[in-house]
């Protein structure tokens, strides 16, 4: 039986041990917070997947080193917390495939999760693991279908070791897409939701989707990606479903700004940051990127959403 680590036992690590142990692998879940280990260790549930139980073959633990036991490590902190936990705790991850599941551009650095793994670990095989997929459904147990990205050999082994007869992941070797796909469909989510928070109405949301996933475009393949990589799971299926659901935290950050609404900062929303630091990235570079500028600009409060899209629609017309 393959053993897996998993760091961070928010929602989608949590999920994702769920989903793991079922299918029978023995899991290590790490939290930094020794009160939500206790709470879960006594009521085998996390807070943020209510109802769901944590299987036995799921150990809870805040000693970094006992994720040293897994042939693998999945990352699943948030994208900002990533360069943070690796600086403290990589020296004893370092040497094995580790796997990010965390979607997102450092805001720091403008480095996307694998080049951050490979800045702190020089020794271990960073992968990506990413797609739609809502931690709740992956819980359920509900049909699911993610990207495993590698671009070491060892990359057809990963995909066995964390596919389980409901989550099917598809392989690639094209990281820098694969991670791309899953941290700017967060922008466009925001958006999405900024949209039809204000009331622009579905055919804007539609034309936003799909100019957004040109801009996506644009801007992976100029850091070197394959455009087929984006119009996969990890760039255009996970476009779609962040776009179009209310279960999206990023789409809901996004319709609250559209509607002047609060948005309890406490929760995870990856696409904010993001899209400042791919902002700066694109500007630095030459790269148009008008969604993703107008995003940054309004989460900083330096437009407003009617001057934004006041901006978008009067740019200069061009071809498709
Ligand atoms: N929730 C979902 O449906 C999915 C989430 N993801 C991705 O997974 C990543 C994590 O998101 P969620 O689990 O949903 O977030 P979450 O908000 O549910 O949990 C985040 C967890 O990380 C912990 N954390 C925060 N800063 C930390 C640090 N410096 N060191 C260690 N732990 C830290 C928090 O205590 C919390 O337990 C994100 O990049 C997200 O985009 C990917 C697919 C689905
Ligand atoms: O990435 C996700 C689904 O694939 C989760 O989206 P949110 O972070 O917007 O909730």
């Amino acid at each position: 039986m393959s053993s897996i680590s998993i760091a961070g036992a928010g929602a989608f690590g949590a999920a994702l041990a769920v989903a793991l142990a079922q299918a029978g692998r023995k899991v290590t879940l790490w939290a930094r917070d020794p009160a939500q280990v206790a709470q879960m260790r006594e009521t085998r549930e996390n807070p943020r997947l209510p109802g769901v139980l944590l299987p036995e073959n799921v150990t809870l633990t805040t000693e970094a080193a006992a994720l040293a036991g897994g042939a693998v490590v999945l990352l699943a902190v948030p994208m900002q917390a990533l360069s943070g936990f690796l600086q403290e705790h990589g020296a004893v991850l370092d040497g094995r495939p580790l796997v990010a599941c965390c979607k997102g551009v450092d805001l720091a650095s403008g480095l996307g999760p694998t080049a951050i793994i490979a800045r702190n670990c020089p020794a271990a095989t960073p992968a990506v693991l990413t797609g739609p997929s809502f931690a709740t459904d992956i819980a359920q147990g509900l049909p699911t279908a993610l990207t495993l990205a590698c671009a070491d050999p060892v990359g057809p082994a990963l995909q066995e070791q964390l596919s389980t007869p409901v989550l099917r992941l598809y392989r690639s070797t094209d990281t820098t897409g694969t991670e791309l796909g899953g941290a700017l469909k967060n922008v466009m989510a925001i958006a999405s939701g900024i949209v039809m928070g204000a009331g622009l109405g579905e055919s804007a949301r539609a034309a936003l989707i799909t100019r957004g996933f040109a801009e996506m475009l644009r801007f992976a393949r100029a850091r070197g990606a394959e455009a087929e990589t984006l119009a996969g799971l990890s760039g255009f299926g996970d476009l779609v479903l962040t776009c179009t659901s209310e279960q999206s935290r990023n789409f809901r950050y996004g319709r609250a700004l559209g509607q002047g609404a609060y948005f309890d900062p406490r929760i995870t929303v990856e696409g904010a940051a993001t899209a400042r630091a791919v902002a700066a990235l694109a500007q630095a570079q030459g790269i148009d990127m008008p969604v993703t500028a107008s995003v940054a600009h309004v989460i900083d409060g330096r437009r407003s959403i009617a001057e934004a899209v006041k901006a978008l629609l009067s740019r200069p017309l061009k071809e498709e």
